[in-house]
C-alpha cells in the first residue's frame, strides 16, 4: 500500500522516535519560564486574551477578594441561558432563530423583527444549483465534520465576493452559512449512508415556514415526520450549544484565524476542525461509544462497584479508547457544574421515561455522580470536575434517533452562530494579528556540511 492507504512501517516508527527525541521538552522548564500550559494557570484560570460582549461563562464567585468555585452559569449577551430556555419552554415556541438574533445583534428581537429575521434565514436556506450533486455527493466520507468543512471551503468558489472582509459582506456570509449548515450536515450524512453504508438515498428539501430544528428532522428522516416534542427538544439542545465565550478552542480558533484577515469560509473551516476534537465538541460521540463499551464490560449496570471499577480502568488506559479520559466529564472553566448539562438533564429523565430508556438513564446518573470521585482519586484536581454539556447531549440525540455521525455536526449547526458573532467582534474591534510567544529552549548549533555528518 502507498500514499494515504499506507500503514505505519518500521521506518516511520523509527522516524517518530527521532521526532520524540528531538521534540520532548523538560516539564520543569514550563515552571521555570512560567508558561501557562493550555493557556491556563494551575487553578484553571485562562490567560486573558481578549474582551467580549457576546457571552459570559461564570464559574467562580469573588469572596473576600478570593475566587471561590461556584455553580456554573452562562449568559448570552447578558441574559442567563436558564431564563432564556425557560422562556421558550413556557411559551412552547422555538428559540434557535431568536437566540441567533440575540447573539449576532446583541438585543432580543420584538415580534416584527423576529418574523423578518426568520424570513431572512429561510430565504438563505438553499444551496447553489447542483451543489449537492457536484460537491456533497462526491467522495463522501464517514466523518461528517470533515465533509462539512469540505463543503464550507468549496462554497468559497460559489461566492462572487468571497475575500471581502467588510462587515456587511462578512455578516451576509455568516447568515448564509448559519442557514445552510443543517443542509450541509444532513445531506453529508445521507451521502455517507448511501454510498458507504449502502442504504437508500434521501434528499428532502427544507420548508421555509419551519424552524431550524424542524427542518433538521424533516430532511433527515425518510418519511419527513417528527413530533413537536422531538423538534422542541432538539431546538433546546441547539440553543444550549450556540455559544461559550471567546476562549473555547473552536471560538478562539475563529478569533486567531480571523485576525490574519482571511475569508469567512477559511475561518469557519478552521473552527470546524477544532470542534471535532474529542476533548471539545467531538466528546458527544465519544460519550455514547464509551457507554456502549461500558454496557458490554459491566454485567450488572446497577452494581456500583462494577461501574466504579470500569471507570478506574478508563483512567488507567485499560478500557475503551485507552486515552485515560472519562468523556463528558470535566471542563476547562466549570468545576461545580455546567449549567447546560443541568438544563439538558432536566429534560432527559422525562424523555427517557417516554422512550423506555430508564435503565440507561440510571446508568448515566450513576456515572455522573461517581466519575468526579474516581477522577479526584487518580488525578491532581485543582478545581473540581463535573458533567459537561456533552455528557447528556449524545443521550438526548440518541433518544431523538439522530445517527451518531451527526452528533458533532449538530454542535456545529449551533456553534456557527457563536463563531459568527465572535468573527464580527474580532473584525469590529481588534484589527491586530494574534501572535503569542513561544520561548526557544534549544541552544544554537553550528552547521555541518552533508559529507561531514
Ligand atoms: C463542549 C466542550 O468542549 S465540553 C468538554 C468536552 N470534553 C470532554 O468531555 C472530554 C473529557 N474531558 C477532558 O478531557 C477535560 O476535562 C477537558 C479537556 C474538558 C478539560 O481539561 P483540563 O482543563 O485539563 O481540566 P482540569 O484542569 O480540571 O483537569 C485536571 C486534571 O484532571 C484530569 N481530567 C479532567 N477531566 C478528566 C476526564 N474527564 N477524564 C480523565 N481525567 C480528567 C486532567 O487530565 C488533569 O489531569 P493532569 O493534570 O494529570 O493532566
Ligand atoms: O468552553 C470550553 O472550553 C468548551 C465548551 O464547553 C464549549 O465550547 O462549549
Amino acid at each position: 500500500m502507498t500514499g494515504f492507504n499506507m500503514k505505519v512501517t518500521p521506518e516511520i516508527e523509527q522516524l517518530t522516535e527521532m521526532c520524540k527525541d528531538h521534540s520532548s521538552i523538560d516539564l520543569s522548564l514550563y515552571g521555570k519560564y512560567d508558561v501557562k500550559r493550555g493557556l491556563r494557570d494551575i487553578n484553571g484560570k485562562g490567560v486573558l486574551a481578549g474582551l467580549t460582549q457576546v457571552s459570559n461563562v461564570q464559574a467562580v464567585n469573588v469572596v473576600d477578594g478570593k475566587e471561590v468555585p461556584c455553580a456554573g452559569s452562562l449568559y448570552y449577551r447578558g441574559y442567563n441561558i436558564k431564563d432564556l430556555t425557560a422562556g421558550f419552554v413556557k411559551d412552547d415556541r422555538f428559540g434557535f432563530e431568536e437566540t441567533t438574533y440575540l447573539l449576532l445583534f446583541g438585543v432580543l428581537p420584538d415580534k416584527k423583527q423576529l418574523e423578518e429575521f426568520n424570513q431572512l434565514l429561510a430565504n438563505q436556506r438553499s444551496l447553489p444549483r447542483n451543489f449537492v450533486r457536484d460537491v456533497v455527493m462526491k467522495a463522501p466520507g464517514r466523518d461528517i465534520m470533515n465533509a462539512l468543512s469540505r463543503s464550507v471551503l468549496t462554497l468559497y468558489s460559489y461566492d462572487n465576493n468571497p475575500d471581502d472582509i467588510s462587515l456587511p459582506n462578512v455578516l451576509r456570509q455568516c447568515l448564509n452559512l448559519i442557514s445552510v449548515f443543517p443542509l450541509l450536515s444532513v445531506y453529508g450524512y445521507q451521502a455517507y449512508n448511501h454510498y458507504i453504508r449502502g442504504k437508500s438515498l434521501y434528499i428532502h428539501n427544507p420548508k421555509k415556514e419551519l424552524s431550524t430544528a424542524e427542518n433538521i428532522l424533516r430532511i433527515l428522516r425518510p418519511d419527513k415526520k417528527y413530533t413537536d416534542l422531538e423538534a422542541k427538544i432538539l431546538d433546546l439542545a441547539l440553543i444550549l450549544h450556540m455559544e461559550h465565550g471567546g476562549g473555547n478552542n473552536s471560538t478562539f480558533t475563529t478569533h486567531v484565524v480571523s485576525s490574519s484577515g482571511t475569508d469567512t469560509y477559511s475561518a469557519i473551516a478552521a473552527a470546524l476542525g477544532s470542534l471535532k476534537g474529542p476533548k471539545h465538541g467531538g466528546a458527544n460521540i465519544k460519550v455514547i461509544r464509551m457507554f456502549q463499551d461500558m454496557k458490554k464490560e459491566v454485567h450488572d449496570w446497577e452494581d456500583e462497584d462494577e461501574v466504579r471499577n470500569y471507570l478506574r480502568r478508563l483512567l488507567h488506559k485499560e478500557a475503551f479508547d485507552r486515552r485515560g479520559l472519562i468523556y463528558g466529564m470535566g471542563h476547562a472553566i466549570y468545576s461545580v457544574s455546567d449549567p447546560r448539562a443541568e438544563v439538558l438533564k432536566s429534560f432527559v429523565e422525562s424523555l427517557a421515561k417516554e422512550k423506555g430508556r430508564m435503565k440507561d438513564y440510571n446508568l448515566y446518573s450513576m456515572v455522573e455522580k461517581m466519575a468526579p470521585e474516581v477522577i479526584a482519586e487518580e488525578r491532581r484536581i485543582y478545581k473540581g470536575v463535573s458533567a459537561n454539556v456533552d455528557f447528556y447531549s449524545g443521550f438526548v440525540y440518541s433518544m431523538l434517533d439522530l445517527p451518531l455521525e451527526l452528533y458533532t455536526p449538530m454542535f456545529a449547526v449551533a456553534r456557527i452562530v457563536g463563531w459568527s458573532a465572535h468573527r464580527m467582534e474580532e473584525l469590529i474591534n481588534t484589527d491586530k494579528i494574534i501572535r503569542p510567544a513561544y520561548k526557544n529552549v534549544l541552544e544554537a548549533a553550528e552547521y555541518v556540511p552533508l559529507d561531514q555528518r
